[in-house]
């Protein structure tokens, strides 16, 4: 085993690891074997779901006794795209011109990699003995996230662990290690509208009903008006529409059906549910001004809700921010904005067992070709972290 205090060393082990979602990887295999010579007890539960695949997690503790600080993370990877556009191989961990370069390396193997050297050089020094350090690893943030986080908590609770505060790895920061810190999320909601008309021939436009003029008019309707300008802790909700669907390959056919799908980011002024209503609304004041073959002469369509709602959420706990921002302005002379930008996280699940805030690396080049984050800030983060963990204890 490497030296484990060695942030560099940390990453590159675990990049090396192909651990893309939800594949394990060795990733969680190479975690353990950190872990347990720092005095960790590790389990790496399996969860399955009908429909979805099996991931492995991993949940680790340092210690038994409260209060219990939780780092959340995961160790999957998203694919490295086209791997001859990259500079350096995705899974290789190559260090050149004071960076590491690998899929991962920010998002977010390269934090996990940091609090691991954090907890190492803190057991070393002797100053890892008050209450208990949990890490909550999934393998599967990227993906479906069924299978991860959510069911990892409800399993470790079910197994009596209670948990005081959180602290979740992602890329937080923007441009700069320091300059931000995720204290809430918006919440996420995605919808598909469907127009069904008469498939016909082009020509005798009379003999069929075209579906897509009334899609049109029905997005143009969702999107007229913003849903809100945001609040002082939340930007603006958005919604984009992300895709419309004919998959019609003919030039003289009406096609008979149209969808199109859709995502909301929402601020605090909504939550899942008045969000659906404000969208159903929307939806049934177009359909009204439009003619077609519905009831009362309205358009007809169909509204899907897709997929899982997420929740927004703010993190009241002064202190685990003011920890956290301390931590970051002794470490790095900078004062952090605490900020709610951005998409969801694994923090969603996190917040209804605990307060959770997110602090990471910069951002920039996740999910890029050419990951990659500079050595100055592995060390940087590390000291973060210690600093972060030793006072929140104190
Ligand atoms: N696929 C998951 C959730 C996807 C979560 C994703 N989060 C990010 O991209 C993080 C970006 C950031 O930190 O701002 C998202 O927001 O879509 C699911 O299905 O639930
Ligand atoms: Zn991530
Ligand atoms: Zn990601």
């Amino acid at each position: 085993m490497h030296d484990t205090t060695d942030p560099v060393a940390n990453l590159q082990a675990l990049v090396a690891c192909p651990s893309l979602t939800p594949a394990e990887g060795g990733a969680l295999a190479l975690l353990e074997s950190m872990l347990v010579p720092l005095g960790f007890s590790v389990e790496r539960p399996v969860f399955a779901t009908e429909g979805t695949p099996d991931v492995e997690n991993l949940y680790a503790r340092h210690g038994r006794n409260g209060p219990n600080l939780m780092y959340a993370g995961h160790t999957d990877v998203v694919p490295p795209g086209r791997e001859t556009a990259w500079t350096h191989p995705p899974f290789a961990g190559t260090v050149a011109n004071g960076e590491l370069f690998g899929r991962g390396a920010v998002d977010m193997k390269g934090s996990i990699a940091c609090f691991v050297s954090a907890l190492a050089r803190l057991e070393a020094e002797g100053r890892l003995e008050r209450g208990s350090v949990s890490l909550v690893i999934t393998g599967d943030e990227e993906g479906p996230s069924i299978n991860g986080t959510s069911r990892l908590l409800e399993w470790a609770t079910d197994r009596g662990e209670r948990f005081d505060a959180a602290l979740v790895g992602e890329p937080s920061n923007r441009e700069t290690l320091g300059d931000m810190i995720k204290i809430g999320r918006r919440g996420s909601i995605s919808g598909r509208v469907t127009v069904e008309g008469v498939q016909g021939h082009v020509a005798y436009p009379h003999l069929a009903d075209n579906p897509i003029p009334g899609l049109l008019a029905l997005l143009s309707g969702l999107i007229a008006t913003p849903l809100d300008e945001g609040t002082d802790s939340f930007p603006a909700s958005n919604l984009e529409v992300t895709t419309i669907d004919v998959g019609n390959p003919s030039t003289n056919v009406i096609p008979a059906s149209v969808s199109a799908g859709f995502n909301i980011r929402f601020c605090d002024v909504w939550d899942g549910e008045t969000i659906a209503t404000e969208i159903e609304r929307r939806l049934a004041a177009a359909a009204e001004g439009i003619t077609g073959r519905g009831e009362r002469g309205a358009l007809s369509y169909r509204l899907d809700w897709v997929g899982r709602i997420s929740p927004v959420f703010l993190t009241r706990d002064d202190r685990l921010v003011e920890t956290l921002a301390g931590a970051v302005e002794r470490t790095l002379e900078r004062t952090p904005e605490l900020s709610t930008t951005g998409g969801t996280s694994d923090a969603r699940f996190i917040k209804d067992y605990c307060p959770v805030v997110e602090f990471g690396l910069v951002g920039q080049t996740m999910h890029k070709v050419d990951e990659r984050v500079p050595l100055s800030d592995l060390e940087a983060l590390t000291r973060v972290y210690m600093d972060f963990i030793v006072h929140w204890f104190a």
